[in-house]
């Protein structure tokens, strides 16, 4: 497996995920760093994985991504109390960052992008993504401004005075590439179905890494080829477990509706979901045949069937998937405004 040194900006669950999933591949964790700004967090990270290097505080995403090469910069960080470095790896220099993977909420991804953009354009690591709904062209957009913003800074004080400040800006082809993926959470249970898109100026091996990286919790990896089916991947798989477990839930409750205990429904009613897609995965057959198969004419499942076919249920699927492909996209424009164009990277 391919051993690029990786920064996870954020530490929750899908990072952990995908950290998970790559050391137990084999991954070396000494070629891992996370940053997390939640106390409670770091301390968790620290102990499930010892030897870990996380990282907290105001520097923290820099840091990762910098590599502690800058001795004076780390020392000042630890002398302030603001990063937290397991023991075990505290005294050790580490090397920048050569993939970046984003793994922050939305709402916040702007502010921290827009921070690491100097320090992005700089090193130019391969950048990848798993916010849901933020476009490439808008992280893009977040480092230009933060590299565009720091450069001008560092330009100004350089200069004589204020009469020869000029505005730096940062252009499209000196920012890192972009991967965009959306995984899902049955990743952490090493279940995952992963979709991912490349912009046009990544390599083929800057995919393959990001292919053996999601690969590791991924059972199913799938590229597409336009950006915005992204979004129906997030539609189909990135929220497609709630889906189940609202289908789960709800035969669950019928069979306690009938009578039958919770406990034995619940059981019932996941080993059914699991044997389902088991079969679906391994037979030759479409769905179509296997829905089919199980269906006897005028059978129990035949009532069933005709029951959903009759309250919509393939029509309110369509739209329930529709649903979160716009709110996706809605998401995007809310966070970042309009999309700036397929495929732009500014
Ligand atoms: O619900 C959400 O917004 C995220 C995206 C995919 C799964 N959860």
């Amino acid at each position: 497996m391919l051993q690029s040194r990786l920064a996870f900006i954020g530490g929750g669950n899908m990072a952990e995920a995908i950290l998970g999933g790559l050391l137990a591949c084999g991954y070396p964790l000494s070629q891992c760093v996370v940053t997390e700004p939640l106390q409670a967090r770091c301390e968790f990270l620290h102990s499930k994985y010892p030897g870990l290097q996380v990282l907290s505080g105001p520097q923290a995403n820099i840091l990762a991504v910098n590599g502690s090469e800058s001795s004076s910069h780390t020392a000042s960080l630890v002398d302030a109390g603001s990063v937290h470095i397991n023991p075990t790896a505290a005294s050790d220099m580490f090397p920048p960052a050569e993939v970046v993977i984003l793994a922050v909420k939305p709402q916040v991804l702007r502010g921290v992008v827009s921070d690491l953009g100097e320090t992005l354009h700089q090193r130019q690591p391969l950048v990848i993504s798993i916010a849901a709904g933020i476009e490439t062209s808008a992280i893009a957009r977040f480092m230009a401004e933060g590299a565009s913003s720091s450069l001008s800074t560092s330009s100004a004080i350089a200069s004589t005075g204020p009469e020869t400040k000029a505005p730096v800006t940062v252009q499209a082809q000196d920012l890192p590439p972009v991967i965009r993926v959306m995984p899902n959470t049955p990743a952490l249970v090493n279940e995952g179905a992963t979709g991912l898109y490349a912009t046009p100026d990544t390599t083929p091996s800057q995919r393959k890494v990001a292919e053996s990286l999601l690969g590791a919790v991924s059972k199913q990896v799938s590229w597409v080829n336009q950006e915005s089916l992204i979004d129906t991947v997030t539609g189909i798989s990135g929220s497609g477990p709630a889906y189940f477990f609202l289908m789960m839930e709800a035969m669950e409750d019928a069979a306690v509706k009938l009578g039958m205990d919770r406990e034995t429904a619940k059981e019932l009613t996941i080993q059914t979901c699991l044997g389902a897609a088991k079969m679906a995965q391994s037979s030759d057959d479409d769905l179509k045949t296997l829905r089919v198969k199980v269906t006897s004419p005028q059978g129990t499942t035949d009532a069933a069937i005709k029951t959903f076919e009759k309250g919509g249920f393939r029509e309110l699927v369509a739209e329930s998937v529709k649903a979160a492909d716009s709110r996706s996209k809605s998401l995007a424009v809310e966070l970042c405004g309009p999309s700036i164009g397929k495929d732009s990277k500014l």
